[in-house]
């Protein structure tokens, strides 16, 4: 293969819209060219300066166990039996962007899609769709951990049923995915610290969303993550900050169809309010209080 595979976009009444593919591929290891293990190389570098001190400790520790090196890309071959063996999980090729479903009924059977194909040299700060450095740099290590591999999973069932639902249904649970998985921080003994992939393969966005005073920092709250809409062409206005991973499985527990009927009924919140009641840190120290209107 010459030139990496992408999501086409095709024109139809509603404007541009991608063409998505759905199958599972091989990843042919063999056509990754000098620049793509280069872009690699320089992108594992770079993150790997940046993250310790940011990251948190589960990320860090998750992704030394994970023996990726950036010398080349790595094989999903070599880095399944280290998945397997921690958590159960495995790693499947894919082309790009999955139909929801087909996404979510991947992961309610612990198998996570990674984009095969790598960005180009002039696109290292920014890509619109996930690549495998988001994918595999991104998401895969917090898989070895026990806890987060439970929720992944859990979404993933979550997603099934909520498709089953109707479209805000699916609405409010791409949110909790977005807030959680790909954007969320972590209150640790020492401060605030990333875990969401979206964020770990970002050096802008790794620095901008503890050390910037422009973004909200507010604790993870379920309802309120489900009802707050999210920007996908900057930095987030707002990140959500939760205590543990166990947090997450304990919120997500309960059967949300009730909490979707109720949503329904509510305004979605912009991007970068704050509202009463919300839990708002402060950067660095992880200090926080509660919004009393003042903030
Ligand atoms: C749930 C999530 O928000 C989103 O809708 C899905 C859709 N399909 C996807 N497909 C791939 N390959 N990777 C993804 O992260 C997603 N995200
Ligand atoms: N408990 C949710 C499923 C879910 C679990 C974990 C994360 C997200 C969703 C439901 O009943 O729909
Ligand atoms: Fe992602």
């Amino acid at each position: 293969m010459e030139s990496p595979k992408r999501v086409e976009h095709q024109l139809t009444d509603k404007g541009y819209v991608p063409v998505y593919t759905t199958s599972v591929v091989e990843q042919p290891w063999d056509t990754y060219t000098d620049t793509d293990h280069q872009v690699w190389a320089q992108l594992f570098e770079r993150q790997k300066a940046v993250l310790p001190g940011r990251a948190s400790d589960e990320f860090l520790s998750a992704l030394a166990a994970m023996e990726m090196t950036p010398d080349r890309i790595p094989r999903f071959d070599d880095l399944n039996p280290i998945l397997r063996a921690a958590t159960d999980w495995e790693l499947v090729g894919v082309e790009g962007l999955l139909p929801e479903l087909t996404f979510f009924d991947h992961l309610a059977n612990r198998r996570f899609p990674v984009t095969w194909w790598i960005r180009k040299p002039d696109q290292m700060d920014y890509l619109s769709e996930p690549d495998l450095f988001h994918d595999l740099f991104g998401h895969v290590p917090l898989l070895m951990n026990p806890v987060f591999a439970d929720y992944m999973e859990a979404y993933g069932r979550g997603g099934v049923k909520a498709h089953g639902i109707g479209e805000d249904a699916l609405v409010n649970l791409t949110r909790l995915y977005w807030y959680t998985v790909e954007f969320g921080l972590i209150r640790q003994r020492d401060g605030l610290r990333i875990y969401g992939s979206g964020i770990v393969s970002s050096k802008g966005e790794s620095i901008h969303c503890l050390e910037s005073d422009a973004p909200n920092r507010i604790g993870f709250d379920l309802e309120r993550i489900m009802r707050t809409r999210y920007r996908i062409d900057t930095y987030q206005k707002t990140y959500f900050v939760i205590d543990s991973f166990e947090q997450l499985m304990d919120a997500t527990g309960p059967d949300f169809a009730p909490i979707y009927e109720r949503l329904a009924q509510l305004e979605s919140v912009p991007a970068g309010d704050v509202l009463d009641g919300d839990h708002v840190y402060n950067r660095g120290t992880g200090e926080g209080w509660l919004n009393d209107g003042d903030v």
